[in-house]
């Protein structure tokens, strides 16, 4: 029996929300999910991402549609359900919007965490595990990166609202020994489940790397653009570490795990592989383990890109016990098989106001 047994998941329709799902399913916990469908798909009956979780695990899965700017909502759900532990992903994150709309991102993802936070405090529900993101680190100083990193020096509104709400739980820590929160700095989560039913479909931008280039594989994209090939790296291209949405899935329960037998006040992990890759590497693992050709375009750098990010990943391997399991290659398998078995993502239908994929209201 997990010491935690019952987790809300907030932006638990969406791309990572949904594999952690799975995750705390099969880990025997119970899980209310919750999302606003701002960046994730719903159909007619509720989120097809989460229905599909259900398929994967056997198990149920309470879900509500609901925003975390609505107080009065969050905390109703809050009175129903003996909510232990908070897993908080709900938030806006596309880069370039950010920058169009900060008003949005600000209200959104700090409002947001600050009603979360509130109506947990009432609640006396004081554990959490945060989705934060390497972005915090801005460019980096040194490599690989470890948590002790200076962070702050950010060049996007997005990545601002990640830092800004870890000073928050830095000073709500900090003022109350009952909090209990752990803040997972993700790298780039790529890959998707292994059945195929479930993975990434951005309803918003569809700029990141791998989700472009599977386009272009399935031929809806004529070419994949590669922003700069004069990056001081090996082979000129931008550097990352890709880590699978299911290493980073476990991440989260394993630091559930941390937290139902430690009280560590705020404690900070990266979650990544420790590898980096470049572009033009990850181009050749996705056309040799799918066999497609994937045309290239080389272009000038994006704007706010930093040449190089890899991980160090070694406190969270020697304190929550947790490593990355899945390759390059897997990644771009599983990532290939959701989207040929969803060439168009998931079924799409108009949004309707009150959903329920199953449970109660
Ligand atoms: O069409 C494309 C898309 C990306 N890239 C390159 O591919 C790499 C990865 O880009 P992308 O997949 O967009 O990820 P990042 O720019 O590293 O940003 C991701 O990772 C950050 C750190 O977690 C998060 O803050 C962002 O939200 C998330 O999009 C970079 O070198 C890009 O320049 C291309 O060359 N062509």
């Amino acid at each position: 029996m997990p010491r935690f047994k019952t987790i809300l998941v907030t932006g638990g329709a969406g791309y990572i929300g949904s594999h952690c799902v799975v995750d705390l399913l099969n880990a025997g916990h119970d899980v209310i999910a919750i999302d606003n469908f701002a960046n994730a798909v719903c159909d007619e009956e509720g989120s097809p991402a989460l229905k599909r979780a259900q398929q994967i695990t056997g198990k149920k899965i309470v879900f509500y549609e609901a925003d975390l700017l609505n107080k009065p909502q969050i905390n109703d759900i809050f009175d129903k359900h003996p909510i232990d532990c908070v897993i908080h992903f709900a938030a806006l994150k596309a880069v370039g919007e950010s920058m169009q709309q900060p008003l949005l991102y600000y209200q959104n993802n700090l409002l947001g965490m600050l009603n979360l936070l509130e109506i947990m405090r009432n609640h006396e529900c004081y554990q959490m595990v945060f989705s934060s993101s390497c972005t915090v680190y801005g460019e980096p100083e040194y490599l690989p990166i470890t948590e002790t990193h200076p962070t702050g020096s950010i060049t996007n509104v997005y990545g601002r609202t990640k830092y800004f709400i870890e000073e928050m739980l830095k000073d709500l820590s900090a003022a109350d020994e009952k909090w209990n929160i752990i803040s997972l700095r993700y790298f780039n989560p790529v890959g998707a489940h292994p059945s195929g039913l479930i993975g990434e479909d951005p309803t918003k931008e569809f700029t990141n790397l791998m989700p472009f280039m599977a386009q272009v594989a399935l031929g809806k994209k004529p070419v994949l653009t590669v922003f700069g090939n004069d990056y001081n790296t090996p082979d000129g291209t931008g550097i990352r570490d890709y880590i699978h949405v299911m290493d980073l899935a476990s991440g989260h329960v394993a630091a559930l795990n941390y937290l139902g037998s430690n009280q560590v006040g705020l404690k900070v992990y990266n979650l990544g592989t420790g590898r980096g890759v470049s572009v033009k590497e990850l181009v050749e693992v996705f056309e040799r383990v799918t066999e497609t050709k994937i045309p290239l375009k080389y272009v000038d750098r994006r704007l706010g890109d930093i040449t190089a990010m890899w991980a160090d990943a070694t406190l969270a391997r020697e304190e929550l016990g947790w490593s990355t399991k899945l390759t390059i290659e897997e990644m771009c398998t599983d990532f290939w098989r959701w989207q040929t078995m969803n060439p168009d993502g998931y079924p799409k239908k108009s949004k309707k106001t009150s959903v329920i994929v199953n449970g109660n209201s």
